[in-house]
């Protein structure tokens, strides 16, 4: 099929490239003219595993090709919309200006017979009114939303054998059946494979994709609270999700305790799903979810409690390594992170902040060029007080003692993510602190 992926950001580069890997003819388009070169070179323009070998293989087939025109879509049947949908500046409502546009300077290229496929997360009822603007303008086109639940670092593999597929069609029939033929076509190899596929309304495609992340958000401040009910009884919350993992009702994943959830998703699709609850009326229904976002940014004022209380209360001009910028492990997204958040308040505090990270920190230092970047571990402990562990790369989940004592100022660590092994820190005579467990 001839498709275009307008906006090729994490999501968009993603989904383009996977596209044309599964056979499809693809142009990709952004405004951001950087972004397009260097894809166009088939470089990817963020770290993602797998990305770069699909961008190259993709495009030396001919299948991909970028461009920052909208026109070039106008060889295309099938547009997927994937531009971002951030928090609104002064709200917490989501900022729909991008898919607005996106959709306007669309609109012109449009023939009959064409589908426009909503992805980005959007607040319900968007879908419909969407729709209603290609009714206007291009009557023999259709919109369906086709919400996208890949997980960063996992977003090739997520992209090509998704775990489940969300078509939100039109409510009239032939548009619908229409739409759900053409999204088969795209999507055949993952249904060859007897993918999932739950074919509904516009509102619940829409509501499926933020429910999800809400239940994910949900769930994680859900063990951070008991984290910070086990800092108080010496409980320990690893244990504990391991055990009440073991029922199948609950499970183990997104379980783990640390310094929270961050990124371009999980914290703003939270407030923006509880601003919508709030214009329809419906607040009410929604308010646990401000529990959920202040519990989970409680447990980055907890790593810098815990830092203060290992420097006795002042951190002024005290050396602190930050082991991690990243909002998670292999990414370099570093969106609402909470480690560049824990970095940026300890260096507000006075401290000399030596901060690292595998990826990120070209984004890291194009945000806060204040903070002290340096390439690895051992540059970021030299003569550190307190060693802060906050992404749980894999070459810091492994670290033991023995890598960096002898370059530390202070045997102190703070284990942001609870992957340490505290046994062999504390027998090598660290003073070592968790999230929620001794
Ligand atoms: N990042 C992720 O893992 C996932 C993101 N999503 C959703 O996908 C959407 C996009 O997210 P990201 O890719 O992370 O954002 P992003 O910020 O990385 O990418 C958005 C891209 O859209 C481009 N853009 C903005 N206006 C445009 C226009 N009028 N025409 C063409 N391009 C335009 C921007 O230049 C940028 O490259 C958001 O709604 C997000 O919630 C959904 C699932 C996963
Ligand atoms: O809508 C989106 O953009 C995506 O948001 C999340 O994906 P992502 O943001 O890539 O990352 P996750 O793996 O969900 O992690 C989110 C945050 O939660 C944190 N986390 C995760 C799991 C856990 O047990 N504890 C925990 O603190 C991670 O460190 C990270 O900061 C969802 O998992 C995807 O399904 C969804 O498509």
């Amino acid at each position: 099929m001839k498709i275009s992926v307008i906006g090729c950001g994490y999501l968009g580069a993603v989904h383009a490239a996977s596209m044309a890997e599964l056979g499809h003819e693809v142009i990709g388009i952004d405004v951001d003219q950087r972004k397009i070169e260097a894809l166009a070179a088939g470089r990817a323009p963020f770290f993602e595993p797998g990305l770069p070998e699909i961008l190259l293989s993709a495009s030396a087939s001919g299948r991909l090709t970028f461009s920052t025109e909208m026109a070039s879509a106008a060889d295309a049947q099938v547009h997927f919309i994937a531009v971002g949908t951030p928090q609104r500046v002064g709200s917490y409502s989501a900022d729909m200006t991008y898919v607005d546009a996106a959709l306007e300077s669309l609109l012109p290229f449009l023939k009959d017979g064409d589908l426009v496929v909503g992805k980005s997360t959007v607040p319900v009822g968007t879908a419909a009114r969407l729709a209603e603007r290609v009714q206007e303008v291009a009557p023999g086109a259709n919109l369906a939303w086709n919400p996208e639940f890949l997980r960063e670092g996992f977003a090739v593999k997520d992209t090509i054998s998704p775990d489940r597929l969300v078509y939100g069609v039109s409510p009239e029939p032939e548009a619908a059946a229409a739409s759900k033929a053409i999204l088969d076509e795209v999507y055949s190899k993952a249904l060859s494979e007897e993918t999932p596929l739950v074919v509904t309304d516009y509102a619940t495609a829409e509501l499926v994709k933020v429910s999800a992340n809400a239940f994910l958000a949900t769930k994680i401040s859900f063990i951070n609270a008991i984290a910070e009910i086990a800092e108080v009884t010496g409980a320990n919350v690893t244990e504990l999700a391991d055990a009440i993992g073991f029922d199948a009702r609950i499970g183990r994943r997104f379980l783990n305790a640390g310094v929270g959830f961050g990124g371009g998703c999980l914290p703003k699709d939270i407030r923006a799903f509880g601003a919508r609850a709030e214009e329809l009326g419906r607040g009410e229904s929604l308010a646990f979810l401000k529990e959920v976002d202040a519990i989970n940014l409680r447990r980055r004022q907890r790593v810098v409690d815990l830092v203060l209380e290992l420097l006795d209360g002042q951190a002024f001009e005290k050396r602190v390594a930050v082991l991690g910028l990243a909002f998670k492990p292999d990414s370099d997204d570093i969106r609402d992170s909470p480690a560049l958040d824990v970095a940026v308040q300890l260096n507000g505090l006075g401290a000399i902040v030596s901060a690292t990270d595998p990826e990120a920190i070209p984004n890291a230092h194009a945000k806060h060029p204040q903070l002290h970047f340096v390439d690895d571990v051992a540059d970021a402990v030299k003569d550190a007080e307190v060693v802060v562990l906050l992404t749980e790369w894999k070459e810091y989940r492994s670290l033991v003692p023995a890598d960096i004592e002898g370059l530390v100022a202070g045997r102190r660590i703070i284990d942001g993510r609870n992957v340490l092994d505290s046994t062999s820190w504390r027998a090598a005579g660290w003073e070592y602190r968790a999230m929620g467990r001794p």
